[in-house]
């Protein structure tokens, strides 16, 4: 039978070659291939159906994704997958559960802290998984304050073990990925006392957090060790998969050398001794890592939101602003709803090529790390916290908007929009609460500022160098067509951040006390990181564009979506352009103006730039997001496929409705 496309239309009016798109996109055509190949091979396994997952009772949920996990570790070893490929295999299965901390985080911790010695020995058995690994940093009563933690580490000489302990309720790991039920060793962060001692006080420190390398012994815990699950989340299927775990120790041993030892180490007599010349905020280093990766990948969750709010707004009509009665216009036709969703398109597109540029800038500081070199760490550090923190937020609200923008269907969960929602949400909390990160970034910004004069400002802040022309040189904006250039663009951003970061720090220097300061200044800090994160973001897709691109009018709609992105920020903050006295209300009225132009020649290329996102209907798991635009009979079907309509008679009918209807409510 021949399968009608109801988009077709849509896609023959596409300006530019997709399939050069795809490749874009992906990275390379390579990554294409790789990505294409796993996310079938997944879509056409049937361990990996995954529409019932939202029916699922927790324990039975549970149960069927480490099903899925044990049969992606069989493909892994029967394919002879590389870790990239397996990496690509667990993304397509879409569901989070322990391997993403085992390999994501676990492995990472000993890579980066352990010892020489220590990864010999336990990364081979990690990454055949004889052992499976977590993260236990997070406890009760601290999170974002990782100062905080409470769990000791107490060195005893005489048996040269560390006795591991929770002192208090508010000491319990509390949130570890994997913990609850299934992980076989954690690496745990406690305080190191030494002969009575905490150690690592510094200037900036009261305590110093250690990473030890723990065994839970053969699947029951070791005596004095409780574990357990935190208990149901937010949302049917979504995050229930995993189990985020809680641990209390009751003074357990373990031996000294499993102490993570590439920081910091203990000797055989007690005599605490710190890393030449490594600083210790490399403890902080997976935090870092997967920071990094979260900015890699959630491009993808925010295009995936976007292709079915887009597929869906090409097919559907409503009735015509001239008739209530005959429909008519395609939703997407509604300028309304281009200027709320292309925005979301075009940050799709924003964060995918700054994730990419953020995986270099990774990878460049991985390798200095490695060869001691550690001055470009807080650059990493303040762009990886700060690049989460705003690519997540932003995608998870664009998913909440583009379930908005399917109207009722996007409620369902037939839409894949509510779990993508549910699971995507605690992006904006773990691997550091967002605001909390952006205001480490205010704190390197405010740094950078004010040390001009006698440090010079590099990487993402070298703008700040060119600090008195942008504080003088106002917008020389005069049409909406000035708008679009490249480096006018990037002038208007740099100008806003440089100014507001400018303001920020001279109100800061007026506190005698500049933690009090930063405290009461909080919120425009906030603000102000904002403002440097987006004009790394608008920058790198502007460098993009100065890259050759291949393929017929790939480069052209690349260039829309580029201005449709910055050109919405401006709109959005114009309140910042205008404090700030860098644009007048004319300038912020034709960028405006030009964003409507924009959005009108985006719109003939929009299935085409959400078909370049490659994804299958089995990633997408949504019915008015499928590939062939056939909505609403699968719409129908989804209704009848639901297990509570397998019957007329609900439970509980006879016992509940009939005494109502029969007036025998007395006998209840
Ligand atoms: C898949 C999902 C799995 C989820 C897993 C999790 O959630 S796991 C759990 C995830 N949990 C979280 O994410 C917890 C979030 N909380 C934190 O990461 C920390 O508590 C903090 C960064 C907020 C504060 O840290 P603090 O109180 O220690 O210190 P401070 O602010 O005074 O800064 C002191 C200096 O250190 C610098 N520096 C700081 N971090 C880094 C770094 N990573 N690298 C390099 N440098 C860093 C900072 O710039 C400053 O430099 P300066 O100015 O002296 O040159
Ligand atoms: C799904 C999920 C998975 C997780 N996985 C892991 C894991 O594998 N391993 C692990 O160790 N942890 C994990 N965590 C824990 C996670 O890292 C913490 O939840 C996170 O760091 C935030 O800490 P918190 O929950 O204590 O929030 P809090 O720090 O209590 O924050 C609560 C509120 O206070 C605000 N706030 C806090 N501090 C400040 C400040 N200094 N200035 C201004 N505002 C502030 C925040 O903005 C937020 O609004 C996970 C959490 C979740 C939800």
């Amino acid at each position: 039978m021949e399968l009608v496309d109801h988009l077709r239309d849509e896609r023959n009016k596409a300006q530019f070659d997709v399939e050069a798109m795809k490749v874009v996109w992906a990275g390379s055509p390579q990554e294409l291939q790789l990505c294409d190949r796993m996310a079938n091979l997944v879509a056409n396994h049937p361990a990996f159906e995954k529409l019932k997952r939202p029916m699922l009772v927790r324990k039975e949920l549970f149960k069927n994704s480490l099903r899925k996990a044990a049969y992606a570790r069989k493909l892994v070893i029967d394919l002879g997958l590389s870790e990239e490929e397996a990496k690509w295999l667990r993304f397509y299965i879409d569901e989070p559960t322990y391997p993403d901390l085992h390999w994501g985080m676990f492995i990472p911790a000993i890579e980066g802290q352990g010892s020489e010695e220590q990864k010999e020995k336990w990364l081979p058995l990690s990454r055949n998984m004889q052992i499976i690994g977590c993260y236990a940093q997070t406890e009760m009563g601290h999170g974002s304050n990782v100062q905080g933690l409470e769990t000791t580490a107490t060195f005893d000489a005489q048996q040269d073990h560390f006795i591991i302990h929770s002192p208090t309720l508010t000491s319990t790991k509390w949130w570890p990925g994997g913990l609850g039920k299934v992980s076989t060793h954690a690496v745990v962060y406690a305080r190191l006392i030494v002969n009575g001692e905490f150690h690592g006080v510094h200037g900036w420190y009261n305590y110093y957090s250690f990473s030890f390398f723990l065994y839970l012994e053969d699947h029951s815990p070791l005596p004095g060790i409780t574990v357990g699950d935190v208990g149901l989340k937010f949302g049917n299927g979504a995050y229930n998969t995993m189990d985020n775990g809680l641990l209390r120790f009751h003074h357990v041993r373990i031996p000294r050398n499993q102490m993570l030892m590439r920081v910091s180490q203990v000797s055989r007599e007690g005599k605490y001794m710190q890393c030449d010349d490594v600083p210790r905020q490399l403890i902080y280093g997976t935090m870092v890592s997967v920071r990094q990766t979260i900015v890699a990948m959630v491009s993808r969750t925010l295009s995936r939101a976007v292709c079915i709010a887009t597929r869906y707004s090409a097919l559907r009509r409503q009735h015509s602003s001239s008739s209530l009665v005959v429909p008519c216009f395609l939703m997407i036709d509604y300028q309304s709803q281009q200027s709320r969703l292309f925005p979301l398109l075009a940050s799709a597109y924003a964060f995918k090529f700054v994730g990419e540029w953020l995986k270099w800038l990774y990878t460049d500081v991985k390798q200095r790390l490695e060869a001691n070199d550690f001055s470009t760490l807080p650059e990493a550090h303040a762009s990886t916290a700060g690049l989460k923190s705003l690519t997540t937020s932003a995608t998870v609200d664009g998913i909440e908007e583009c379930m908005k923008l399917c109207g009722g269907d996007g409620y369902l969960v037939s839409s894949g929009l509510p779990e993508l929602f549910a699971v995507s949400v605690p992006a904006c909390t773990y691997e550091g609460d967002n605001t909390v990160l952006m205001l480490q970034v205010a704190r390197f910004v405010v740094k950078t500022v004010s040390e001009v004069g006698y440090k010079e400002p590099l990487g993402t802040s070298s703008y700040i160098r060119r600090l008195n022309t942008l504080l003088h040189n106002n917008c020389l904006v005069q049409t909406g067509e000035d708008w679009v250039k490249g480096d006018r663009i990037v002038e208007a951003f740099e100008a806003r951040a440089a100014r507001m970061a400018v303001t920020c720090t001279q109100h800061l220097a007026k506190f005698q006390d500049p933690e009090q300061g930063f405290s009461e200044l909080s919120a425009d800090l906030v603000e102000v990181a904002v403002a440097h994160c987006q004009l790394i973001v608008v920058s790198k897709f502007v460098e993009k564009l100065a890259q050759d691109i291949p393929g017929k009018g790939v480069k052209e709609a690349l260039e829309v979506l580029c201005y449709v992105y910055a050109l919405f920020l401006v709109h959005k903050h114009q309140g910042d352009f205008l404090v700030t006295g860098y644009l007048t209300p004319k300038q912020a009225s034709l960028a405006n103006r030009q964003l409507r132009i924009l959005y009108s020649r985006l719109r003939p290329n929009a299935i085409a730039l959400v078909d370049a996102f490659n994804h299958t209907d089995h990633y997408l798991s949504s019915v008015v997001g499928r590939y062939d635009g056939n909505v609403y009979p699968n719409l129908y079907q989804a209704a009848f496929n639901d297990p509570f309509n397998d019957s007329h008679v609900p439970d509980g009918y006879h016992q509940y409705i009939h005494p109502i209807l029969n007036q025998t409510l007395a006998k209840l």
